[in-house]
């Protein structure tokens, strides 16, 4: 028996894994290239090197050409869909013209680098290849370095694999190199010898990687932390429980660390999950990662009622919310802390992560309290901009000597006297 029908339910305790990364992130800091490559070594197994990290643009199109054709279907689809969904998140530069003259506006301006991190050691991720690049096309970011692992589970001839590879291509990546891990989040931060640094870094990743980037957060951006993958299914007797076990199980293969839970008024629903989970469990390859992630750390919560669930849900902020009860978008306004929501019996959670259209890089850990989805204004950035004549200038002096000295800054004061004594 997997899941434990419980009241409550604790948080992944991150502590255990914070002080390995800081001293990474440091070492690669200070040496470079040297500790990136020996990490490299140590937790990838890889022997990568200044001649070897880089992908060139032409091994990109080939893994491209060469996709079989169904798989390159399916991934022109989703790349046109995410294109189409993040067409909509751009924001327009504004200038605000007042008859005085007075100028006033936002420039919305693309950063000129950014390193997005392509998770890659327990599974290879093209999906996230195009989740993250794409959304940086659209708002115009110059230059795009992807970071992705040569795991030995993934990569079993030591390559980067052609799907990853082609979706980059797809995507249009501009520099793609092949370290993972905490270690490749700091030589993206800080620069090695080989690593350009980056003005914001951004993707998901396991745990190493999301703390990586919460450690690195002040010497550049990073969108959010988004590490080992989350669900929480809220259901009615409406629900069936095959798909919601399939739902469950969906999140629990990716990760030991993975979360999934449930939230029910009905104990006969629980149960019957319960033995869906087992009897899918069975058929599942990935065992190992889905028995450690069921057992310790997802659950099968019974709540009085939905009431009740859509509170809890809002205290644990999952990642991935699934409202398979009846009337979803009756429930839909009580969720206030959610990565991404997915409404109705027909809106299962893999759907969002290949073809649907929103980012699949979703805020975890109880961060959906405060961090959104990445999207496009995670890729820029916005400047002010101001312009005065001298009529819309003397409108404002006065108020403006008064303001600077009630704060007994006279130099402020003065730069707007001399100008007023010119009136
Ligand atoms: N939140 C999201 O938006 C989102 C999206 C996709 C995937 N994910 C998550 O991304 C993660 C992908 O994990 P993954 O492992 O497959 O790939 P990964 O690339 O994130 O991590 C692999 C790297 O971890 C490092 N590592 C492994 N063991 C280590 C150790 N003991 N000490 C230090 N470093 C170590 C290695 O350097 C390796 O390259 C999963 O947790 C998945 O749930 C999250
Ligand atoms: N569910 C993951 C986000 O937590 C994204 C993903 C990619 N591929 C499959 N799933
Ligand atoms: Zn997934």
């Amino acid at each position: 028996m997997f899941f434990n029908i419980l009241e409550e339910r604790g948080n992944l305790d991150t502590s255990k894994f914070a002080l390995g990364v800081k001293e990474i992130v440091e070492n690669v800091r200070h040496t470079g290239d040297a500790a990136l490559f020996n990490y490299t070594h140590q937790w990838d197994n890889a022997n990568v090197t200044a001649e070897n990290v880089q992908i060139s643009n032409e091994e990109m199109k080939k893994a491209y050409e060469e996709l079989p054709d169904n798989l390159k279907k399916a991934m022109v689809l989703s790349y046109e869909r995410i294109r189409a969904f993040h067409e909509k998140q751009k924001q327009n530069t504004w200038m605000d013209v007042k008859p005085n003259g007075e100028i006033l506006g936002q420039r919305v301006i693309p950063l000129s680098s950014v390193g997005v991190y392509v998770p890659g050691g327990k599974a290879a991720y093209p999906s996230s290849v195009l989740m993250n690049i794409v959304p940086a096309k659209v708002a115009g970011v110059e230059k795009i370095v992807m970071v992705t692992p040569i795991s030995k589970a993934v990569c079993k001839d030591g390559k980067v694999p052609q799907n990853v590879l082609a979706a980059a291509y797809l995507a249009g990546v501009d520099e793609l190199y092949t370290i993972g891990g905490a270690q490749a989040v700091a030589a993206l931060a800080f620069g090695t010898e080989t690593i350009p640094k980056v003005d914001k870094i951004v993707g998901p990743g396991n745990i190493y990687v999301a703390l990586a980037k919460r450690e690195v957060y002040g010497y550049v951006s990073i969108d959010s932390i988004a590490g080992p993958s989350e669900i929480l299914i809220i259901a009615d007797e409406s629900a069936n429980p095959t798909y919601v076990a399939a739902d469950l199980l969906s999140q629990a293969e990716h990760d030991e660390l993975a979360s999934s839970v449930l939230i029910t008024p009905s104990r006969a629903l629980a149960l019957k999950v319960q033995e869906e989970v087992g009897r899918l469990y069975n058929q599942l390859p990935r065992q190992e990662i889905l028995k450690k992630s069921l057992k310790n750390y997802s659950v099968i919560l019974i709540e009085e009622n939905l009431e009740k669930a859509c509170e809890t849900a809002n205290d644990i902020a999952p990642e991935h919310l699934e409202l398979a009860v009846a009337t979803p978008f009756e429930w839909l306004g009580k969720i206030k802390n959610a990565g991404a929501v997915f409404l109705g019996h027909y809106t299962p959670e893999p759907l969002g992560d290949y073809m649907a259209g929103p980012n699949h890089v979703l805020p975890t850990s109880g961060t959906a309290r405060f961090f959104s989805p990445l999207g496009v204004e995670d890729y820029v950035k916005r400047s002010s901009v101001l312009s005065f004549t001298p009529e819309s200038f003397y409108a404002l002096a006065d108020q403006v000597i008064d303001f600077a000295e009630s704060e007994s800054l006279y130099a402020h004061a003065l730069s707007v006297k001399v100008r007023k004594e010119n009136q």
